[in-house]
C-alpha cells in the first residue's frame, strides 16, 4: 500500500509536538483536533478517516467486507492521499476525492468490519506512524510542522510516545446529541433512536480491538460533556501547556 500526505498547516510549531487524541464516537476529537491543530501550526491526521478511506475503496472494489484477506490485500494496495491542512483535511483515494463520501451512513455503518481487521489496522498504522514520524522532523524534506493525530488508538498503540496525550471523553447522551444534529439536523427523540448504530453500536465493535474507554497510564481525560467546542479546545491547550511548559497564544478569530 502506498500513502502520500498534502497540504500545509497555518504557521509552524515552536519545535515538532505530536499531539495524540483519542476517544469514543462523537466525543469531538476531530472538531476539537483541527481546533488544537489550528491554534498551535500543526499538521492534523484524522487516522478514522484512513479506516473510511480504506471501506469506501473496497466496496469500490466490490470486495466483500466479511472476506479478510481480500480486505487486507485491497487495503495494501489501496493508492491514499491525506491532506494535513487542520483548515481543510482532504482524502484522496486513486486520485478521487473521497472527503465527503466517506462521511455517507452506508460507510458509517461498514466501516467497523473493515476496522477490525487486524491485517488492515496494522497496514494502516504502518503508515499513520510514518505520517506523524515525518511531520515530527524538523529537519525532514517537507520541514516537519508537528502533529495533532487523532482516532480510537493513538495515546495507546500507534503513538504511546508522543509528547501529550489525551483522551476526549463525554456522556452517551451527549454524544448520541451531537451526531443526531449532525445527521439529522435535529435532537428529538426519533433522530437519537437512529444515530444509535452509527455511535454506540459502532463503539462497542471498535472496542474489540482497541482501548478508548479509559486512560491509558499517562493519558490526561478530558470530559467535554458539559463544555462547548472553544472550552473544549481550549480544555485540550491547557492540557498541552501543562504536560510541555510551552505558552498558547491567545485565540485570534477562530
Ligand atoms: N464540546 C464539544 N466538543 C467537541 N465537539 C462538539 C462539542 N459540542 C458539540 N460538538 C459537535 O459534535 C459533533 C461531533 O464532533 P466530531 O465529529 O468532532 O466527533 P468525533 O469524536 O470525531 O466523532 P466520530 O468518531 O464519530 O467521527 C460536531 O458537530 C461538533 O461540532
Ligand atoms: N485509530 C483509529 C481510528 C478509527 N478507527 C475506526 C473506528 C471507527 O468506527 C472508524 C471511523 O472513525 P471515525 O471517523 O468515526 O473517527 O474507524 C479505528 O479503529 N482506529
Amino acid at each position: 500500500m502506498s500513502a502520500g500526505t498534502s497540504g500545509a498547516g497555518e504557521g509552524r510549531a515552536d519545535g515538532a509536538l505530536t499531539v495524540a487524541i483519542d476517544g469514543p464516537s462523537g466525543s469531538g476529537k476531530s472538531s476539537v483536533s483541527k481546533g488544537v491543530a489550528r491554534r498551535l501550526g500543526l499538521a492534523y491526521l484524522d487516522t478514522g478517516a484512513m479506516y473510511r478511506a480504506a471501506t469506501w475503496w473496497c466496496l469500490h472494489r466490490g470486495e466483500d467486507l466479511a472476506d479478510q484477506d481480500a480486505v487486507a490485500h485491497a487495503v495494501r494496495v489501496m493508492p491514499l492521499v491525506m491532506g494535513l491542512d487542520p483548515s481543510g483535511p482532504t482524502v484522496h483515494v486513486d486520485g478521487t476525492d473521497v472527503g465527503e463520501a466517506i462521511r455517507s451512513t452506508e460507510i458509517s455503518t461498514a466501516v467497523s468490519a473493515v476496522a477490525t481487521n487486524l491485517a488492515v489496522r496494522a497496514e494502516l498504522r504502518r503508515l499513520q506512524r510514518a505520517v506523524i514520524e515525518a511531520e515530527r522532523t524538523p529537519a525532514g524534506f517537507a520541514g516537519g510542522r508537528g502533529v495533532v493525530a487523532e482516532g480510537r488508538d493513538i495515546t495507546t498503540v500507534v503513538a504511546p510516545d508522543a509528547d501529550v496525550r489525551v483522551l476526549l471523553t463525554a456522556s452517551e447522551e451527549a454524544r448520541l446529541a451531537r451526531r443526531s444534529l449532525d445527521v439529522h439536523g435535529t435532537a428529538d427523540a426519533a433522530a437519537v433512536e437512529a444515530t444509535k448504530d452509527q455511535v454506540l453500536r459502532r463503539d462497542r465493535d471498535d472496542a474489540t480491538v482497541s482501548q478508548f474507554q479509559v486512560a491509558a497510564d499517562g493519558v490526561v481525560t478530558v470530559d467535554s460533556s458539559d463544555l462547548d467546542l472553544e472550552q473544549t479546545i481550549d480544555a485540550v491547550l491547557s492540557v498541552v501547556e501543562q504536560v510541555t511548559g510551552r505558552v498558547v497564544g491567545p485565540r485570534q478569530g477562530l
